[in-house]
């Protein structure tokens, strides 16, 4: 589905990502998890075409990603963020605007609306202005909007890091439910362990901008590979 080969990031005279390789295969969930600092947005960033790389490779599909990324590979993705970032409009615009975009029949972008949010339990908030919205009503609106676009790669950096702890639980276990009904190919970035091992059966572990470690949550905690590595994750064996 999508392939990162060799992967080096460079600003402002700063090695930001290393020589990273990156896979993802159709219906999985793949998590990021590493310390602030060690690059998990970076390489978000430039796995949804929103940086280049200074070098290395990407491919979509199969095909090679042009440096110019057009717009209709960029359609094929969606992302949510740390923030939700919401249209001071009503919720039921905010979810319908990228599919209005697309020119969808509007029964289906009414249909599409309405199933999202209910899948994340703010349908009865449909008519509701965004700015009226709880921090974590707003996350699930943003979350909603984005399965809404039915993407071939969905992409999430840190959603819950802004909700505090049982708004968060609730949502991560809703999130857990919808990958299950709907195999939605993804990438979560996380600095919470946690959060990777409910939500993810692949993680990677970025520590300085490389990759460190590669496996599934518990084999990675059982069997950490190197020193560094299980440095990280002692903060979560607890
Ligand atoms: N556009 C940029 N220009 C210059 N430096 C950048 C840029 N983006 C990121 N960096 C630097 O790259 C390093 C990695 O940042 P990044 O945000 O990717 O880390 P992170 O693991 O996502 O951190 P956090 O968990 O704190 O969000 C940091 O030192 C940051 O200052």
């Amino acid at each position: 589905m999508l392939e990162a080969r060799e992967i080096s990031w460079i600003k402002d005279h700063k090695a930001i990502l290393h020589n990273i390789d990156f896979h993802l295969f159709p219906g999985e969930c793949v998590g990021l998890i590493g310390p602030n600092g060690s690059g998990k947005s970076s390489l978000l960033k430039i796995l949804a075409f929103l940086e280049t790389p200074t070098s290395g490779s990407l491919y979509f599909q199969g095909q090679s990603v042009p440096r110019n990324v057009t717009l209709s590979i960029r359609r094929r993705i969606a992302i949510v963020f740390q923030e939700p970032l919401l249209l001071n409009t009503r919720v039921f615009e905010n979810v319908a605007i990228g599919l209005k975009i697309r020119s969808l029949p509007k029964g289906e972008i009414r249909d599409r609306v309405d199933f999202w949010l209910e899948q994340f339990g703010v349908g009865h908030l449909s008519k509701q202005l965004a700015r009226s919205l709880s921090g974590g009503e707003a996350q699930r609106v943003s979350l909603a909007r984005a399965f809404a676009l039915e993407p071939d790669v969905l992409f999430l950096d840190e959603p819950f890091s802004a909700l505090d702890a049982p708004t968060k639980e609730g949502l991560r276990n809703d999130l857990g439910q919808v990958f299950k009904s709907t195999k939605t190919t993804t990438v979560l970035v996380s600095h919470d362990f946690k959060d990777i091992s409910h939500l993810t059966n692949r993680a990677l572990i970025l520590l300085n901008g490389q990759v460190m470690a590669e496996g599934s949550p518990s084999e990675l905690l059982k069997e950490p590979q190197k020193e560094e590595v299980e440095r990280f994750l002692a903060h979560f064996s607890s």
